[in-house]
């Protein structure tokens, strides 16, 4: 059997891509182990300055939970009485939102497709989604009569705003690349055939980029989402003096005073 996540690690970049292409992505067991697996590792690898999560085939991103295995699952939930199946959002779904969201370091989406339900929600973990002009997004949740998850009702409200979120959360339905990016989902919109291209330059210029000043930006910003701006001026000043203090910045100093390209070593 096909390996159903796929992990390649080179010059700093650490490439996820969902291979599931002929399920649309969809999420079974072995994806969703796996997907925690290789988003552990990007994390926690400081070899790795940037994380790319993108999907196999022109079709879909990732559609979430695979209802045809969860079908299943929930039957041997009834006969049981052991009511498992829902365990997954705490077993699979959240550590994998948390690895990607708290990586120390740029995640960058490339949406190849449809993406719903908890494909939706990964997506919005990035800090940055590059998406073809072919892709949707669909939250679906209401649509099997569930609620929320895969952090998608905290990162939804802050992308386009609570009453945007609860909109499209209550009336799941699907959004255009072109809608997506008018409403801040979608950072570009590109040609399908570009976006593998497109999305990796992205990411390669963040891999070799100042990382310690990236992982600060990510830290600051969320933070200064829940928290007051006394607060935010403290944090900033904690984050600014870890960024001074890398090597990083006076690499970049010294080559704005020379008139150089800075080389950064991510440190
Ligand atoms: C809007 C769609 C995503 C795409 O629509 P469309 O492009 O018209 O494609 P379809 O014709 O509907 O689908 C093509 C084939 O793919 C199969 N498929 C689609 N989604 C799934 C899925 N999630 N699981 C399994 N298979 C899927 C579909 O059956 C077609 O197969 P056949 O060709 O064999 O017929 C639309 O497909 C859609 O609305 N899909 C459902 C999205 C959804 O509800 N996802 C799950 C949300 S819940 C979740 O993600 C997370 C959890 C977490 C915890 C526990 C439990 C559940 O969910």
């Amino acid at each position: 059997m096909a390996d159903t996540v796929l992990y390649e690690v080179s010059d700093g970049l650490a490439t996820i891509t969902l291979n599931r292409p002929e399920a649309m992505n969809a999420l079974n067991i072995a994806t969703k182990v796996a997907l925690r697996e290789a988003a552990e590792s990007a994390a926690g690898d400081t070899a790795v300055r940037a994380i790319l999560l993108t999907a196999a085939g022109d079709r879909a991103f990732c559609v979430g939970q695979d209802l045809k295995e969860h079908i299943g699952l929930l039957a041997s939930d009834r006969e049981t009485g052991s009511g498992q199946t829902m365990s997954t959002v705490k077993e699979h779904y959240n550590p994998i939102v948390r690895a990607l969201a708290g990586a120390a370091k740029p995640v960058v989406a490339a949406v190849n497709g449809v993406a719903a339900g908890a494909g939706f929600g990964f997506a919005l973990t990035a800090d940055y989604r590059v998406v073809a002009d072919t892709a949707s997004f669909n939250t679906s949740f209401a649509g099997v009569a569930l609620t929320a998850d895969s952090g998608i009702s905290w990162t939804l409200p802050r992308v386009i705003g609570p009453s945007r979120a609860a909109d499209l959360l209550l009336f799941p339905r699907s959004i255009s690349a072109q809608d997506a990016l008018e409403l801040g989902i979608a950072n570009r919109v590109v040609p399908a055939a570009e976006l593998r291209a497109e999305a990796e330059k992205v990411a390669r210029t963040l891999a070799s980029g100042p990382t310690v000043a990236y992982a600060a930006i990510k830290e600051a910003v969320a933070y200064g989402l829940t928290h007051s701006l006394e607060e935010t001026l403290e944090k900033e000043d904690e984050l600014q003096t870890r960024a001074g203090q890398s090597e990083d910045h006076a690499i970049a100093v010294q080559a704005f005073v020379n008139k150089e390209k800075p080389k950064y070593v991510g440190r």
